[in-house]
């Protein structure tokens, strides 16, 4: 039986991919195969020797130490695209929010009181206090055009804004999926000082912490929003409450609310909501989950953020897998290992991915531990699995 753990509430969607002859799953196992997680921050957590696999279902893994994992040699998965249709409807809801002044109008709707004629009154009196504007005057900036930054370029380009994109390191697919109106910018700064709106969808890595900052800030014309769905940190919160009290920004979104940003009436926070629907959460659940399965029974690697896509169609004998450091001679000092110890190669896949690197190799005949040890003690092996 497969021990899978789990840190967060996960779709029973997904949970029901993991047949139960074949995998128990807790919120407590002190020695799991596996972990499945959300958003659980397991920076300082104790990760067990037995884990072989960690599936995030969803996108962002900077709640997992994931160096520390590739250097342990086991692979951590995540669900791209899964939840990005979720968050896109929560970036449009957001931005939607900022131009037509909805949270404020609404506070004022509700604080009216009396009969319906008086309410009536009070009700046209007060909307001039909430004149907005609409979404085809704005040009909108996305920074990060991945699976959820495509999603929204191509949404607000459809509501009639003009769409500017910055992604230095667009992929193949998304460059495809991207609308042909979305203009690109040169650089962040060119991106800045054109857009009214500008929404973050890049991962919280060294490189992206403070993307927003006082300077891009001020580059953008006046009254701007900034929605950031991604995660907090990539704005500075101190540059962005600065630019709303001088009326630079009108509003800012957040996903990711603090202390000072809930205090201030200009930031529309939401708890972490952008992909808290029934669809996303099944959606991620699933994704991962599969992946978590097929990693665990056959070594197939899909969507990992640490190690490559490695599918090898599984052959009637024992499988081995090895991770190991992307340095010469992996093969062949495990090719000599399996020689030495008489077991013909049936079938082998040998990819890397930046520094790490993964082996699947089918072999005829049965395998002893001791050959397993002989291949785990290879300097530069991280991990090695034996499959029946
Ligand atoms: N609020 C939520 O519930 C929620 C839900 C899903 C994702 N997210 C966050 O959104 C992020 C993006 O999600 P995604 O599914 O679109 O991921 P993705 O991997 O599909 O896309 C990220 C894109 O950012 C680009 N990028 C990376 N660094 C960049 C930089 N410095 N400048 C410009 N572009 C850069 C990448 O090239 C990639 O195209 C996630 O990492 C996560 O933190 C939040
Ligand atoms: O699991 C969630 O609810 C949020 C997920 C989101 O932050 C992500 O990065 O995919």
């Amino acid at each position: 039986m497969y021990k899978i753990l789990t840190l967060n509430n996960i779709s029973v969607k997904g949970l029901k991919r993991l047949p139960q002859d074949r995998y128990e799953i807790a919120s407590e196992f002190t020695t799991p195969d596996a972990i499945l997680l959300r958003s659980f921050k397991m920076h300082d957590m104790e990760i067990p020797d037995t884990v072989a696999a960690i599936g995030r279902a969803g996108a962002g893994v900077n709640n997992i130490p994931v160096d520390k994992m590739t250097a342990r040699g086991v692979p951590v998965f995540n669900a791209p695209g899964a939840n990005a249709n979720a968050v896109k409807e929560l970036v449009v809801a957001g931005l939607l929010m900022a131009v037509r002044n909805i949270y404020p109008a609404m506070q004022f709707a509700g604080t009216l009181e009396g009969d319906d004629a008086k309410i009536s009154k009070e009700v046209e009196a007060g909307k001039k206090n909430y004149v907005g504007s609409e979404l085809p005057s704005k040009t909108l900036g996305v920074i990060g055009l991945g699976a959820i930054g495509v999603r929204v370029a191509n949404a607000a380009s459809a509501l009639g804004m003009k769409v500017v994109g910055y992604d230095p390191k667009i992929s193949v697919q998304s460059a495809w999926k991207l609308s042909r109106k979305v203009e690109q910018a040169v650089s962040l700064d060119h991106l800045f000082s054109q857009c009214d709106c500008i929404s973050v969808h890049v991962p919280l890595i060294d490189a992206t912490k403070g993307l927003v900052n006082a300077e891009r800030i001020a580059m953008m014309p006046a009254g701007g929003v900034i929605v950031n769905l991604a995660r907090g940190g990539i704005c500075d919160d101190d540059a962005v409450l600065a630019a709303l009290d001088s009326g630079h920004l009108q509003s800012y979104v957040i996903d990711f609310p603090t202390g000072q940003l809930l205090q201030h009436k200009k930031v529309i926070s939401f708890p972490h909501l952008g992909a808290s629907t029934e669809e996303a959460e099944e959606n991620c659940a699933i994704m991962v989950a599969d992946q978590v399965r097929e990693y665990l029974e056959d070594g197939t690697i899909r969507n990992s953020v640490n190690f490559p896509e490695a599918v090898m169609p599984r052959g009637s004998g024992k499988r081995i897998t090895v991770a190991n450091n992307n340095v010469p001679n992996m093969v062949g000092q495990i090719s000599t290992i399996l020689a030495d110890a008489g077991l013909n190669i049936a079938d082998l896949l040998n990819k890397s991915r930046g520094d790490a690197a993964y082996t699947i190799i089918d072999v005829d005949g049965d395998v002893a531990d001791s050959v397993i040890q002989s291949i785990r003690d290879i300097d530069g092996v991280l991990s090695v699995r034996l499959l029946g």
